[in-house]
């Protein structure tokens, strides 16, 4: 079976949206598609549109003939019916499965895995359901799709990766058909990674909102229910968006002080810290939504008759259009503060965007993560001082600032930025850089280990974020989805910890434990698992019939080992790790 596609011709069996669409895709680029359908002489593909004219129309049988890779664009539905009819056919071949999940139809662990098991002969590979047929069949490449290609067979996986690179994709390695679950799961669970930070939200603005309820209509009645839409809406509004960028720092400051108080950055965070700081971006993503809000209500509102204590006037006859009156210090500051507040936000916001970020390189990336955030904090905050100070000189009971609005909700900011001041103060600023370069001191007998996914089950990128990381105030799984092309240890600057690599597109899968036997400077070989050999050598790569392959290696490479996950036991010697994994 030639793996090595070079006649660039493919067979799509199903002529529906996504099989049309992946035609016009692959013949974009140069590959020549043979269809087959259950109907091939009635089908939706138009003999006027150019792209097809050269394209292949037959039955299923005569198309899996014709080549060594199938897309199989059909729903899973008729996958038992197509693959008793075409098991042998399809035997040796590569089959494309681009499904997804349909909801009422049962399979165990996945469709790519039910597919495999109806055709024991052929060689399924997982990929391009993560891609809409509309995506498909769009002129843009840019900014195209990231595509997560699965299969037991490395070669094979290999072959439908350069064909998504050259059909203008991001393809990348996910592994083993195990994989594909997940892989099926997150092309269909719907906005995962924003049900936390969207309940969080709505949770924060209706404690705001009962706490505005009460300072502005129960102990004072400040207002009347007719302003409770935009004018008393905006309060809590403003006060969510300044505790939700809070929260987004608030993880940063933890994760530092954990890594103090352990002098090692080697500890895994608590879960929740994890999951914590894998949220950041979306938090922040929607702190700067109600920020807009509350920047376009207020200035909606912008007048004397709803922020009296803004604005001056000649106190002869205040006019009703407000053109006797002017705004004063107050005012002035107050919306200054809040625009370098909202600008240093928005550049926080465009950098989120793949694109941006994939113009900046990581010291770029970072110093605009760090140096914005800190200034969007630092403006946020000191807009509500400026609002809220003057009228705090003025209380005469703790209980007159406890009820203060600006004083409770700047609280939070106000103390994410003291800790961020305090954790740049030079003496704990240079042991948290000592900390996080991983001196070898740190932890003499910590051993990492490197697999190739396809040894273990690799978790898609979405699952990444499972994965422990350490890596300064920016989370790897972040960092991963970024570049979702890097390996966990390549997302933190470690290309080379994957050693002497057969081929480069591998990706692997980092885990740490500690070797108490292992000397430091010491590294282990072993050419294959059983044969776990000198502690002074130099790399440990076993390779198996496949791909399969293991390093072994201790702190004298850990400047460039990745975040540590923990797997094994302080008392496991190398071998015995070797061996496990
Ligand atoms: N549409 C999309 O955006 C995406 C779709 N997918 C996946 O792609 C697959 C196809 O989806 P889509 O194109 O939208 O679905 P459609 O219903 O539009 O097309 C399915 C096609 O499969 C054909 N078909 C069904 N059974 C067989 C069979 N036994 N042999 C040959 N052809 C058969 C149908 O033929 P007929 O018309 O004659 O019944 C039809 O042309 C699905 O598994 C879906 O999950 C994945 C990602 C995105
Ligand atoms: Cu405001």
């Amino acid at each position: 079976m030639d793996f090595v596609n070079k006649s660039k011709t493919v067979t799509i069996i199903g002529m529906g949206d996504f099989g049309r669409a992946l035609a016009k895709r692959l013949l974009r680029f140069g590959y020549s598609v043979t269809f087959g359908g259950l109907n091939p002489n009635s089908h939706k593909i138009s003999p006027l549109d150019p792209l097809f004219s050269q394209t292949l129309i037959t039955s299923t049988k005569s198309a899996i003939r014709a080549n060594e890779v199938v897309f199989l664009c059909i729903s899973v539905v008729h996958f038992q019916h197509f693959a008793e009819k075409y098991k042998a056919a399809l035997s040796r071949k590569i089959v494309v499965d681009v499904s997804n999940r349909v909801k009422d139809f049962y399979v165990t662990n996945s469709n790519a895995e039910f597919l495999q098991s109806l055709l024991p002969d052929a060689i399924v590979v997982k990929a391009f359901n993560v891609v809409s047929a509309y995506v498909m069949e769009g002129n843009s490449v840019q900014n195209s799709r990231v595509v997560p290609v699965a299969s037991n067979h490395s070669l094979a996986r290999q072959a439908i990766i350069d064909l998504g690179n050259e059909a203008g994709f991001r393809p990348y390695d996910a592994g083993m058909l195990s994989n594909s679950g997940s892989i099926e799961l997150n092309s269909t669970r719907m906005f995962s990674k924003w049900k936390v930070p969207v309940v969080t939200a709505a949770a924060v603005y209706a404690l705001w909102w009962l706490f505005v309820a009460y300072v502005d209509f129960i102990r004072k009645v400040n207002f009347t229910w007719e302003q409770v839409f935009l004018r008393v809406a905006n309060k809590p509004l403003c006060m969510t968006a300044i505790t939700l960028l809070a929260l987004t720092y608030l993880p940063g400051c933890l994760a530092a002080m954990y890594q103090l108080v352990n002098d090692t950055k080697y500890h895994q965070f608590p879960k929740w810290l994890d999951s914590w700081l894998a949220a950041r971006r979306q938090i922040g993503l929607v702190a700067f939504a109600l920020t807009s809000m509350h920047v376009y209500i207020s200035t909606l509102l912008l007048r004397p008759t709803y922020f009296p204590s803004w604005f001056n006037c000649s106190g002869l006859a205040p006019g009703l259009d407000g053109s006797d009156t002017w705004m004063n210090w107050k005012g002035e500051l107050s919306c200054l503060t809040g625009l370098l507040g909202m600008l240093a936000m928005c550049v926080l916001a465009v950098i989120t965007i793949p694109g941006v970020t994939d113009s900046l390189n990581w010291a770029e990336w970072r110093f605009l993560q760090s140096k914005c955030g800190c200034l969007t904090l630092l403006f946020s905050t000191g807009h509500a001082w400026v609002m809220g100070a003057p009228v705090w000189m003025n209380y005469i009971s703790w209980v007159d600032v406890l009820t203060s609005e600006t004083f409770v909700s700047s609280f939070l900011p106000a103390l994410v930025v003291v800790l961020r001041v305090i954790q740049s103060l030079p003496f704990i600023r240079h042991s948290l850089i000592r900390i996080r370069k991983g001196q070898i001191e740190d932890n003499p007998s910590l051993t990492t280990i490197t697999t190739d996914t396809s040894q273990v089950s690799r978790k898609a990128p979405g699952d990444i974020s499972k994965l422990t990381y350490t890596d300064q105030t920016t989370s790897l799984s972040e960092k991963q989805q970024q570049h979702p092309n890097r390996t966990p240890a390549q997302a933190v600057g470690s290309e080379d910890i994957q050693g002497p690599s057969p081929s480069s597109g591998d990706h692997s899968r980092v885990i740490s434990t500690k070797d108490s036997r292992a000397q430091s400077k010491d590294i282990l070989v072993c050419e294959n698992a059983s044969a776990a050999k000198s502690p002074r050598s130099q790399t440990v790569v076993k390779r198996t019939d496949d791909d399969i392959r293991v390093r072994v290696t201790n702190l004298a490479d850990r400047e460039v080992a990745s975040p540590l996950i923990t797997s094994g036991n302080e008392s496991d010697s190398c071998e015995e790790l070797v061996s496990r994994v």
